[in-house]
């Protein structure tokens, strides 16, 4: 079946089952590409191809210089022929090692370079997916595309330029040279030769299929793991008690990829049982006829030796080239598996010619704003999911008709039921998504008609559980401003509340955070992730506060760093705490993707509905204003 990956159609032709991959017709396109990629890299392949040419054409060098000793310089009582062919064997053996070490260094160059590309353009695509795309995307598997598939793709074509080239060189100026000696024999020799090519073309489409098989298979330990051996997942497997099962379930995966490496290693040792059966044969075929030849005087004896040693130089080169097709396939499947994710295309696009919006730009605008989640197929690729179902529907309309204006400086609070639609109304500010139907403006531009950089510099976000890198406090925070000074830093954390808990650090701004670094509480991230929005300064805040329930001293900590943070700016906040409601300028009360009322707090409360209702069981009276 040939669905590769191609130009035009929708995007979700990608959802494909790996089925469709395995039956690998190989695809033209796929060669095109793979050569695209050697195209930087022409000048070394080109002189990595002349020393490999001359380097395979020595190999029939040595035997003939044995028939002129054993013929020549042995048969007529020369030394000093004897002595100088025994030089020049040498001589060509030193010229040999040399080549080797030339052919071995341009490789190393041209394959390294070629992971480079691969992974830097890898990386920089995924990085440029839309969140949707990560949503779906299981870690583990993403990870091994990454590194398993690009080597796997680099170590293929390096090998199969070397190992193709010089073989086949090596076969013709072999094969002649035999022919040339003697074509009885050779002839003879060479009819064995189709046993070879049928058990390479059975063999080979077999072990493409397997060995993608267990790719996909290591592929999915690897994903059990990381899914489970981090401490969300840990403590999630702990909490239910599952140990027995998960283990049954690791124990099932892994038994699939130890029978098919069985398989492939069985598979391939028959393989390489015919390959050497072949050549055995052939040698007892060249001795016996070569020596009957011989008796009667046709042939010579250094012939014969000659003979012997060709052949046994012309089946290394021909095994090769019979295991090319297995390493063509496996590096077309391993490039075509890392093209498939060079192939899945951004939902959030950058419109050609797209303005610059001024970092200053501060009014926030919903027109009449619908959306609805993409579907899976839209986003991702099944093969990175490990759980790959066809879902029919989509999430249906999560956002229906929101339309209001955050003027610059104001804050909009966000309220309503759990899954109401608040997180989704802020995915839209920074294009995290893109709306279904209406517009989100930025102080009038759309925000689809901008850069998305720009957008990016004039938006900052602060989440609930705010992402650290596992890295010091002072590199995550410069990464919103790489050029900011300690005393900017410094300013940043005071304003954020946070500053008296860094000091008192043992390693101060050097501390480790992050996944396996210091452990902040909830509270503290956030303000720490404040900080680091400070820094950023960005004109419009799109904030969720934290629902964790946070003690007096905590509270008036946030309370403070939030107000730095909103300060001079536009915010939408989804909003936790009664205080922010009361400062609010806008509150829009959300339920079931709707806005249901709207207004400020004093005029909300005596409207009574919802909000009413919100109020009185969500908003926790703030100990401290
Ligand atoms: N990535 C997604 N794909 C499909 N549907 C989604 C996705 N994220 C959220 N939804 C759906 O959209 C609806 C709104 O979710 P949203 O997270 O915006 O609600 P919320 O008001 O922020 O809720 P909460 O207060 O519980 O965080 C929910 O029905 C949810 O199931």
């Amino acid at each position: 079946m040939s669905m590769g990956p191609g130009a035009g159609g929708p995007p979700w032709r990608f959802l494909r089952s790996d089925r469709s991959v395995v039956d690998n017709k190989i695809e033209r396109k796929t060669v095109r590409r793979v050569l695209g990629f050697a195209r930087p890299h022409r000048r070394l392949i080109a002189g990595f191809l002349a020393v490999t040419v001359v380097d395979a054409g020595l190999v029939v060098v040595p035997p003939l210089l044995l028939k002129a000793i054993i013929d020549d310089a042995v048969s007529g009582g020369d030394l000093s022929l004897v002595i100088w062919l025994a030089a020049l064997v040498a001589l060509v053996a030193v010229v040999d090692a040399g080549f080797g070490l030339i052919t071995g260094w341009l490789s190393s160059r041209i394959g390294e370079g070629l992971i480079y590309d691969l992974r830097t353009q890898v990386f920089a695509h995924v990085q440029r997916q839309s969140l949707a795309f990560f949503t779906r995307t299981q870690t583990g598997a993403l990870v091994s595309r990454l590194n398993n598939d690009v080597i796997g793709a680099q170590r293929a074509f390096t090998s199969t330029l070397q190992g193709t080239v010089s073989n086949i060189i090596a076969a013709i100026v072999v094969g002649v040279t035999m022919l040339f000696l003697s074509w009885p024999v050779t002839l003879l020799c060479v009819a064995l030769f189709p046993i070879l090519l049928i058990a390479s073309r059975v063999v080979s489409h077999k072990l493409a299929d397997l060995s993608r098989q267990q790719m996909d298979g290591n592929a999915d330990l690897g994903n059990a793991m990381t899914e489970r051996f981090n401490v969300g997942g840990a403590m999630l497997l702990k909490l239910f008690g599952r140990r027995d099962v998960e283990d049954a379930t690791y124990a099932r995966k892994a038994a699939v990829v130890r029978d098919l490496g069985i398989r492939i290693s069985l598979l391939t040792r028959v393989f390489f049982a015919a390959m050497t059966l072949v050549p055995q044969l052939a040698t007892a075929l060249v001795y016996g006829i070569g020596g009957w030849l011989a008796i009667r005087g046709d042939l010579s004896v250094g012939t014969i030796v000659a003979l012997g040693v060709l052949l046994t130089r012309l089946l290394g080169p021909l095994q090769g080239l019979s295991n090319v097709r297995i390493d063509v396939m496996t590096a077309l499947v391993s490039f075509d598996r890392v093209f498939e994710v060079l192939d899945l295309p951004s939902l959030i696009q950058e419109k050609p010619g797209a303005v610059e919006l001024p970092r200053t730009a501060s009014k926030l605008e919903f027109d009449h704003v619908a959306f609805t989640y993409p579907r899976a197929d839209q986003i991702s690729l099944a093969s990175l999911e490990t759980v790959a179902r066809k879902e029919s529907g989509d999430s249906g309309q999560v956002l229906h008709d929101v339309s209001f204006t955050a003027e610059p400086g104001q804050m909009v609070a966000l309220v309503g039921p759990s899954g109401a639609g608040k997180t989704t109304v802020t995915h839209l500010v920074a294009r995290l998504y893109d709306v279904e139907r209406g517009a989100v403006r930025v102080d009038g531009h759309d925000v689809r008609d901008v850069t998305l950089q720009s957008l990016e510099d004039a938006v900052g976000y602060v989440t609930q559980d705010a992402h650290m890198f596992h890295d010091t406090i002072r590199a995550n925070l410069l990464y919103a401003r790489p050029e900011a000074t300690d005393d900017e830093i410094w300013a940043a954390l005071e304003a954020a509340q946070i500053a008296h808990l860094v000091r008192v650090l043992r390693d101060g701004l050097d501390t480790v955070v992050g996944d396996r670094g210091y452990r902040l509480s909830g509270g503290e991230r956030q303000r720490l992730a404040i900080a680091r929005l400070l820094l950023k300064a960005p004109s419009i805040v799109v904030l969720d506060e934290a629902t964790a329930h946070l003690d007096s001293e905590s509270e008036a900590a946030v309370q403070g760093a939030l107000d730095a943070a909103l300060e001079g700016r536009t915010s939408l906040v989804i909003a936790h705490r009664l205080s922010t409601v009361r400062n609010a300028d806008l509150i829009l009360v959300l339920d079931d993707g709707r806005v249901v009322q709207s207004g400020t707090h004093a005029d909300l409360l005596a409207a009574g509905g919802l909000y009413a209702t919100l109020h009185a069981t969500q908003f926790r009276e703030a100990p401290v204003g």
